[in-house]
């Protein structure tokens, strides 16, 4: 936060604060949760809820990432499929910064390396020979719960039932209340919710083996999990690989964060599989995209190629649409979007809000990487010219990541420089795709002052950043968001520009929606406070604050404490 934000903050009462939050609320759900607006009973719940989130890492040096996630199934013995997984977490490492993991299997025994770091530094030659197999999956992070040392990256392993590993992406919003009622004694490690939902879907697993010995197989797998996604809240996008049995995947009944099922064939004709965050993974590893994992659905690709499927429980899509704005690459179609598409679209919505302002333009200038497309889309219908006037380090990572706000503001500077050359004596429009912190965009306007811009304005692909995320994205504190507590015109103060103008939530939710008629709602929440999953209320949001939130990188923990 800057130290205008800080003052702003310190000097906004609470009642103006609710006053504007309710007035930036779309739903009545969102307008219930201005602060200090729930009952002590439902505090309590959130309380429970909101423990082990807090401290958070992020991504790169500027807003938000989740987490990424492939696994593979060959079916030539002789063959590794550690190169594949390296490759398609390669393509994924835009989601997650902090570590990376891969196990394999051979059909007899797992295989694991997982560390801190980037994928190119993780799997070094030695850990890529030992890491043999025809089946194997991959995990790059970006925690969200938890905390940040190497035994808590991913993949996790239990023994019991069978052998199972698993990766995650998603957050989990009952993980306190899960380890507290359904973990049977079982010693966990971590303060991870994946490591709790591994061991909630092993317990019931075991259970369910227990009860029905003679049962096929898979179907004990699809009924366990059955059981298991009628516990567990939250998001959570699953691979797992479980001896015997082949690679299981699911993904939550609200289909929150993406999942996507692959296929290609061999030489000789045999079915291969691979399941994956996005789809823009299949591509250098010849898979072609087969449908998205339905909410809710469970599929298991055993060692012989075969797919089945169940739907485990009743889902209704609700994807998050922040995947859309900026986490996602744009080369993914996620539910159906191109992900490029939407953002394309954003930037024709935005463009009528800016005409109506009246404000005298010389050039539009996209914050690179994320606003390119809205930007592009702006110029051309505004007919100004477009200019990369910011030249981007390709070599200093995404700015939102970084663990504390010096480091993000340092890193801005030496990511982004701007050239003379187009903002001297022009009057330039910056387009960002989303504006969190407002770290960039407060140093950009800086910069392009010094550079000799004479007005420099500002517009948002996204609403602004309001509410917390807890899907798996790393936004859990208001405290931190620049449009905590402001309206626009303070926050356009705060960032020093002269005019700023921010996508409308009604335009971002109808940018959605007219672009794929099965999708009935997106989870804006960190946009309009109105959570899927419906279990979020104030007090779950004011303890997931109080856990810790913007202390850096150490002890990260986004579970919300249980009550
Ligand atoms: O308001 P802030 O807290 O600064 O966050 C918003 C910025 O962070 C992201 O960029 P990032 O540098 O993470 O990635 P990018 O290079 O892919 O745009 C996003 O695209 C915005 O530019
Ligand atoms: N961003 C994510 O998807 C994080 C997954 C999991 N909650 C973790 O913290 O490791
Ligand atoms: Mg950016």
């Amino acid at each position: 936060m800057t130290a205008a934000t800080a003052t702003t903050t310190a000097t906004t009462t609470r009642a103006t604060r609710d006053a504007r939050r309710a007035t930036t609320a779309l739903s009545s759900r969102a307008c219930a949760m201005r602060r200090g607006g729930a009952g002590d009973a439902l505090g309590a719940r959130a309380r429970a809820n909101a423990g082990t989130r807090g401290r958070g890492a992020r991504r790169g040096d500027g807003a938000a990432r989740a987490c990424g996630i492939i696994g593979v199934v060959t079916r030539d013995e002789g063959k590794g499929v550690a190169a594949e997984i390296y490759e398609g977490l390669l393509m994924l490492q835009h989601r997650g910064q902090d570590s990376a993991g891969m196990v394999t299997y051979d059909g007899m025994r797992f295989k694991e390396k997982k560390d801190n770091g980037l994928v190119k530094d993780v799997f070094d030659k030695s850990a890529m020979k030992y890491l043999d197999g025809h089946i194997g999956m991959g995990h790059v992070r970006y925690p969200t719960a938890g905390g940040l040392s190497a035994t808590e990256a991913q993949p996790f392993f239990v023994n019991q039932p069978l052998g199972i590993y698993l990766i995650h992406n998603g957050n989990l919003t009952n993980t306190d209340e899960l380890r507290a009622k359904e973990l049977n004694n079982r010693h966990l490690r971590t303060g991870s919710d994946s490591e709790v939902l591994l061991n909630v879907f092993a317990e019931d697993l075991s259970k369910e083996i227990a009860a029905h010995p003679d049962k096929d197989s898979d179907k004990q797998l699809f009924d366990a999990v059955t059981v298991t996604m009628g516990k567990v809240k939250g998001a959570y996008s699953i691979i797992s690989l479980i001896n015997g049995q082949g690679m299981f995947a699911f993904r939550d009944p609200n289909g929150i964060r993406p999942l996507v099922l692959g296929q290609r064939q061999n030489a000789d004709g045999e079915d291969e599989w691979c399941v994956a965050s996005e789809d823009a993974a299949f591509g250098p590893l010849g898979f072609t995209t087969v449908r998205d994992v339905n909410p809710g659905e469970a599929i298991l690709i055993t060692a012989e190629g075969k797919m089945i499927s169940r739907q485990c429980m009743k889902g209704s899509i609700s994807p998050c649409i922040f995947e859309y704005i900026y986490l996602a690459r744009p080369d993914s179609q996620i539910n159906g979007i191109s992900v490029y598409e939407f953002q394309l679209e954003l930037g024709r919505r935005l463009a009528k809000r800016i005409s109506e302002r009246g404000w005298e333009i010389d050039t539009i200038v996209p914050v690179p990487d994320g606003s390119r497309p809205s930007a592009i889309e702006v110029a051309s219908a505004l007919d100004l010219p477009y200019r990369e006037g910011l030249v981007k380090n390709r070599y200093v990572g995404r700015t939102f990541i970084m663990p504390d706000q010096r480091i993000r503001e340092l890193s801005v500077r030496r990511k982004l420089n701007a050239m003379r050359s187009v903002f001297n004596g022009k009057r330039v429009l910056l387009i960002d795709d989303s504006i969190v912190r407002g770290t960039t965009m407060n140093q950009i306007v800086q910069m392009c002052r010094a550079a000799g811009a004479v007005k420099v304005y500002l517009a948002s692909a996204a609403p602004p950043v309001r509410f917390p995320n807890v899907y798996g994205v790393d936004m859990p504190s208001r405290k931190e968001f620049v449009a905590d507590d402001k309206t626009e015109d303070e926050i356009c103060a705060t960032l020093g520009a002269d005019g700023l103008i921010y996508q409308t939530v009604e335009d971002l939710l109808q940018a959605g929606l007219g672009m794929n008629a099965q999708i009935p709602r997106f989870d804006a929440s960190c946009f309009d406070g109105d959570y899927v999953t419906g279990d979020i209320d104030e007090p779950y949001l004011e303890a997931l604050e109080a856990a810790g939130r913007g202390k850096g990188k150490k002890g990260v923990t986004q579970n919300a404490p249980a009550r």
